[in-house]
């Protein structure tokens, strides 16, 4: 089934939100498939926004993201990625809807507090970087309440 990579950023962990995050993700019915808090160096947070190298904001962005524990995880479901996308809501907290992570938990754009894959591809991208071992393969007994 799908996946999708979420990452607490250092402002979520530092904010006491991990719990608030993950309870969103397990109430929905995703499946946690991976997790860990670890921090991450240059280097790494690098490769995981290379794709935004060019951006003016993209030094400030590896400082964010190495500046404390991150939380890495895996989740798994129907759809998880877009899903995923507007659980979290958008970029920008000021846009992000009401009930959506950034819309309730956050105020600007540099501390948006959570990260989650923007397409099935990048997905995969994501998840062999930080988790080079795999998700944890497991299938909750809740599956048969969740799908038909
Ligand atoms: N204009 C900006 N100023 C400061 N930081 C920014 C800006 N735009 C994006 N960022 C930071 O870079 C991250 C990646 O930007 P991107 O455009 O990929 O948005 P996103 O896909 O919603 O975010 P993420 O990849 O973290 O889920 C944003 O989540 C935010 O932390």
């Amino acid at each position: 089934m799908e996946q999708t990579f979420i990452m607490i950023k250092p402002d979520g962990v530092q904010r006491g939100l991990v719990g608030e995050i993950i309870i969103r993700f397990e109430k929905k019915g995703f499946s946690l498939k991976g997790l860990k808090l670890m921090t991450v160096d240059r280097p790494f947070a690098e490769k995981h926004y290379e794709d935004l190298s060019s951006k003016p904001f993209f030094g400030s962005l590896i400082e964010y993201i190495t500046s404390g524990p991150v939380v890495a995880m895996i989740w798994e479901g129907e759809g998880v990625v877009k899903t995923g996308r507007t659980i979290i809501g958008a970029t920008n907290p000021a846009q992000s809807a009401p009930g959506t992570i950034r819309g309730d938990l956050a105020i600007v754009t540099g501390r948006n507090i959570i990260h989650g894959s923007d397409s099935v591809e990048s997905a995969q991208k994501e998840i062999a970087l930080w988790f080079p071992d795999g998700p944890i393969n497991w299938q909750s007994s809740l599956h048969p309440w969740i799908y038909e």
